[in-house]
């Protein structure tokens, strides 16, 4: 049911929409409804109720139906002017110093300011009574240009808190102009504040109207309900026992107090969706796909990378975070290099630094991230050097993101399709035709039904929603996908018929991903290659194949022993002793070497770390493949470390050659 729809069949809507018309109509057809002139003074006074004057007639003889009638015109027009102003003052004040910030926010926050603590009362009873005897139109402006303060603080605060929401984040980042951030992002999920503010601001008005003349500082002299009230008290009307002249214009600014307060609910509940709707659907798809295997080194991507062939390749990239008691050194020193459609994945422990890796090189660092040297190349671009614009060209277009907490990019209050295409149309494809074909397409390679293109967020289950991120992020056809974590927040077997299509759509389309996670053995089953971080470091790459035979650092041996085998008797698994080196900290030789089993005291903890190519497809950061230390010294430390390095190293045949280079 579009939003339009769903409005129109609230109850509150009926009633409060119903009131209103009536109360419009009575206004447009007055001169229909009753013959009379509602200034004219041709009856007696204070006639009581009767057929010819249903309402009676006031002190000097006019028919009170037709005050009452031809007074709605000017009580709405007041109402829905002031109202329309005033708010059109909030949210441009409020938004601009929102989404601007700085010194803009400081400037439109004093005047906020200033206009709140101004008493609004006898504000508006000087203004009117400066700006008497213009008609109805002073008293518009007063209101209006005394009634936006407190919209304009609420808004602005609602927008701020938008602001920072994962969901307008991704549409910056996705390179969204900010013309259609605020309008398209933040607007629509302010639309019930801001109908509650306009219709507060022009409840407020017609209040404010009726006062001002009931006291007489208006223009009396014109028919509304306000100054109805005022003849009516001025005259005497409940001593002469004439109440309809009282009861007739206040039973009137209380049935359009009514109508405003329902509809303010009822728009209300169309710009949250989780208020209203059909129960959803969370039945999730169920996957089509095989059984995952084990790489076999035939089919995978071999690591015979040269900086020619590379698709994205890192070179020395150095990550810090600028803290008051000094830098955390998060990455330190990493090169690595992706190939086009390769699947690198990337593990370690928690806080060795893959985030920061991933966030750095898709300069989605925030403050205070701050990247120290080193160089990103996609496709033969130095992406730490684009400028924002030709960042925001080659995002989404290029490469993309999925992230943990993705599913929250997602707009609450936008169905999926617009968001779906929203991130196309960003980027040029304008066809509807195209747009939906596109989005069928997408959401059939993620598993997900094509009708959940027309629900909201909250409609679908965390994994349907991790699926369209997904999809969103395949839109494009990046040659590139960074992931990391993307599955974490779901239940086990939501991630695998995740992370089943993810490898699934990646082989189809033939996208380059590089995936992060903790858990080293899912990916085994899904990557080409591993890379392994320890304390910001690549300690060790490989194809994933050999690393699952035969890990060859230390570190990756004993995060492997950590994880369930694939198969196999259950055995009790152990955790790595120790804690890894402080990121503030210098680390002088391996920072592994304090929980490595196999260390070599006197090599490992002095000498500057060196990364050692083992084949052409394996390289690791590890002094027992150093051609400079005598065989028998690592061949005990070898035999230390549980005899597993002596297997490993047999499995690969192991011929230390030249040791790396490694920028400082
Ligand atoms: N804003 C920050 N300020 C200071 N230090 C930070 C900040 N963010 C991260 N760090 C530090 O940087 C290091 C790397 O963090 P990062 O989140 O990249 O690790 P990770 O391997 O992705 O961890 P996880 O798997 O838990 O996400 C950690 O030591 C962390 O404490």
């Amino acid at each position: 049911m579009t939003g339009v729809r769903r409005l129109f069949s609230q109850p509150r809507t009926l009633v409060g929409g119903g009131i209103l018309l009536i109360l419009l109509l009575m206004g447009v057809f007055a001169p229909v409804l009753t013959p009379y002139n509602p200034n004219s003074l041709e009856f007696d006074s204070f006639m009581p109720l009767s057929a010819k004057h249903p309402l009676g007639t006031t002190a000097i003889g006019q028919d009170i139906l037709s005050q009452l009638l031809y007074g709605a015109r000017l009580t709405l027009l007041v109402g829905a002017v002031a109202g329309l102003i005033a708010t059109t003052l909030s949210v441009a004040l409020g938004l601009t110093a929102a989404y601007l910030g700085g010194w803009v926010d400081e400037a439109i926050n004093a005047l906020i300011n200033v206009f709140l603590v101004l008493p609004g009362l006898p504000l508006v009873i000087i203004a009117s009574a400066f700006l008497r005897g213009g008609g109805v139109w002073p008293v518009i402006l007063v209101i209006s240009f005394t009634g936006w303060a407190w919209g304009a603080r609420v808004l602005r605060s609602q927008a701020l808190a938008l602001r920072e929401r994962d969901f307008v984040q991704a549409a910056v980042a996705s390179g969204e102009g900010a013309g259609r951030v605020i309008f398209m992002e933040i607007l629509p999920n302010m639309a019930g504040l801001i109908a509650a503010n306009f219709f507060g601001a022009a409840l407020y008005a017609v209040l404010s109207e009726a006062g001002l003349s009931f006291i007489g500082v208006g223009d009396v002299s014109l028919v509304t309900w306000g100054t109805m009230l005022y003849w009516a008290q001025a005259k005497g009307a409940l001593l002469q026992g004439a109440w309809w002249w009282v009861a007739t214009p206040g039973l009137g600014i209380a049935l359009l107090g009514t109508s405003f307060a329902l509809l303010n609910f009822a728009i209300d509940e169309l710009g949250n969706p989780r208020l209203a709707g059909p129960v959803p659907d969370r039945r999730a798809p169920k996957p089509k796909l095989a059984r995952p295997q084990l790489a076999q080194s035939g089919q995978r991507a071999v690591n015979t990378l040269t900086p020619s062939d590379a698709l994205l390749s890192i070179q020395g990239l150095e990550v810090g975070y600028v803290t008051r008691t000094g830098t955390v050194r998060a990455v330190r020193n990493v090169s690595l290099d992706v190939a086009p459609g390769e699947f690198l994945g990337l593990a370690g422990e928690s806080g060795c630094g893959k985030s920061t890796l991933a966030f750095a090189a898709t300069r989605l660092l925030d403050p205070p991230g701050t990247v120290l040297g080193g160089a990103v190349d996609l496709a033969g671009r130095d992406l730490l050097t684009l400028s924002p614009e030709e960042l925001r060209r080659v995002r989404w277009k290029e490469f993309s993101l999925v992230f943990q907490a993705s599913m929250n990019v997602l707009n609450p209050v936008l169905k999926i399709r617009e968001q779906v295409y929203d991130a196309m149309q960003a980027h040029g494809v304008h066809d509807k035709k195209v747009l939906d074909a596109r989005s069928c397409e997408l959401f059939r390679l993620v598993g997900i039904r094509e009708s959940s293109l027309d629900a909201y967020p909250h409609q679908l289950s965390g994994g349907m929603k991790q699926r369209v991120v997904i999809a969103i992020a395949l839109a494009l056809e990046p040659r590139l996908i960074v992931m990391d974590e993307p599955t974490t927040a779901l239940d086990v077997v939501v991630q695998r018929q995740i992370l089943q299509e993810i490898s699934e759509v990646r082989r189809r389309l033939g996208i380059a991903v590089v995936f992060i996670t903790h858990d080293l053995s899912l990916l085994v089953e899904m990557s080409d290659r591993i890379a392994i971080m320890y304390a910001g470091e690549v300690v060790e790459q490989a194809p994933a194949h050999a690393l699952y035979r035969s890990p060859a650092h230390p570190y990756t041996r004993q995060l492997m022993q950590a994880f369930p085998p694939m198969s196999g008797p259950r055995v009790r698994r152990s955790g790595i002793p120790g804690r890894p080196p402080p990121l503030s900290e210098t680390v002088t030789g391996c920072p592994f070497f304090a929980r490595c089993a196999s260390r070599m005291p006197g090599v490992c903890d002095v000498r500057p770390l060196q990364t050692f190519l083992l084949d052409e497809a394996r390289s690791v950061a590890c002094f027992l493949y150093d051609p400079a230390v005598p065989p028998a010294v690592r061949e005990a430390a070898q035999a230390l470390g549980q005899g597993s390095a002596q297997v490993a190293a047999k499995e690969v045949r192991l011929e230390p050659v030249l040791p790396l280079p490694r920028a400082t």
